[in-house]
Order: structure tokens, then sequence, then C-alpha cells
């Protein structure tokens, strides 16, 4: 079984992503660029770090009305990432124009509740109502849309793995226990994520943070 783990990449210069990529490569299986990096570096960063050798998992979050986002998805080709993100909350139109736009072999996953949110922030937005029904809603949403999958916390994925068998699941908010959880609010270990069905397993700080990001990836190796 290949390496689930996705290093996100939330570093303040192209040089030091490119460093920890390839320090760290044989300890994960792909590489997560996100807002952070993209709005910092673009185009021209993704091909820096596509020569890592490793796939790219473009976490753009995109969120517009259907055409703008099929226009992006279609600009982004070039890129040739495994997988991207819209969110779903963008509505069933906008997540099928997504993925027609999309590149073949692109996988197209919508994000339902953001790992930094909790009930009580989700009641703000002024969705009443749990985690889980507010994540199972959006992922029915996400799967009739024809999308490949949805980004869930790992509190949730195995409900939405037992609804949506075929499904890819992308989890975040992962944390090997004792670490910090900084902004994360549903959070769970990569063992517990991967033993319930996630596809992908995003990890960012526990190893970008680390004092020693090599051993801290083959730590976390080591227990999936
Ligand atoms: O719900 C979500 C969606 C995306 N993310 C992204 O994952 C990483 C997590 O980084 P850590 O340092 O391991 O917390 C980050 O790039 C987020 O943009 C998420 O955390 N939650």
């Amino acid at each position: 079984m290949s390496n689930p783990v996705y290093l996100a990449l939330d570093l303040p210069t192209l040089d030091t992503a490119k460093a920890l990529a390839t320090k760290v490569k044989s300890h994960v299986g792909g590489l997560k660029l996100g807002l952070e990096f993209f709005c910092a570096h673009g185009s021209h960063g993704v091909h820096e770090i596509a020569q890592v050798g490793l796939p790219i998992f473009l976490d753009l979050k995109l969120h517009d009305i259907p055409n703008t986002v099929a226009g992006a998805m279609q600009a982004i080709h070039v890129l040739e990432p495994a997988i991207v993100t819209v969110h779903a909350s963008g509505g069933r139109a906008m997540m099928e124009d997504a993925k027609a736009a999309a590149a073949e072999g692109t996988k197209v996953v919508a994000v339902t509740m953001l790992t930094s949110l909790d009930e009580r922030d989700l009641l703000r937005t002024g969705v009443s109502g749990s985690a889980h029904d507010q994540v199972m809603r959006l992922a029915e949403l996400a799967e009739a849309s024809g999308l490949d999958g949805i980004v869930c916390s790992g509190q949730e994925v195995g409900a939405v793995h037992r609804q949506w068998k075929k499904g890819f699941f992308v989890v975040p908010g992962l944390r090997p226990a004792g670490s910090a959880t900084g902004d994360q609010k549903r959070v769970v270990t990569p063992r517990q994520a991967r033993d319930d069905g996630a596809s992908v397993l995003v990890i960012g700080r526990p190893i970008s943070r680390a004092d020693d990001p090599v051993q801290a990836a083959r730590d976390i190796e080591a227990t999936l």
C-alpha cells in the first residue's frame, strides 16, 4: 500500500518548501500546496515543487460561481494536480461544472466542514446541528454532483466511508498523540483516520515545525 501522507507545505518561502519536501520525500506519499503557497508562488512554484517527484495536491478550496470555478479548473490543467479541492457549499451546479472542467486523472474533492471549526462555530455561520450531520449532508451533495470524494475530519470519516463506499476521503486536522493542536478543533491521530477509511492523510505542522522533520515523518509513517 502506498504512503497515504500528503505533507502540507505551508511555509514562508519557496526554497524552504522545496528543501523540506526533498528531505522528507521518502517518508510521505505526496505534497499539498495550499492558499498560502499558491498566493505567494503561483504556477511557477507548483512546477518547482513538482520537480521533487511526488504527486501534487492543489488545495485551492475554490468557491465561486460555476463558470468561474470551471475556468479556474481549466487553467490548472497544465499543473497536472493529482487532487484539487472546491467548497461543497458552492452548490451542486458549481461542483458538477468543476468536475467536468477538471483534467482527466485529477480527483476533485469537496471541503465539507473545515477541521478548525466546531459546532459552536457552525452555529455562528447560521447552521444548527452536529458536525456529523453537516458533513454527511455535504458528502451526499458532493457524491450526487459527481465528485470523487470529500475533505472532512477524522471524526466523521468512518461514517462517511460507510455511506459512500467508493468515495475518496481526504483528512486533515491530524495530530500524533500528544502534539499541539494549534487552530485545529476536530482532531484525531493519523492512525485513527487511516483505520476509519481515510484515503489521504494531510499533515503539516507536526512535520514541518518539528525539530527534526525527517524523524517526525518517519515516526508518523511507523504508526500507520
Ligand atoms: O478542513 C480543512 C481543510 C484543509 N486543511 C488544510 O490542511 C493542512 C493542515 O495543516 P496542519 O499544519 O497539519 O494543521 C493546512 O494546509 C490546511 O489548509 C485543514 O487543515 N482543514
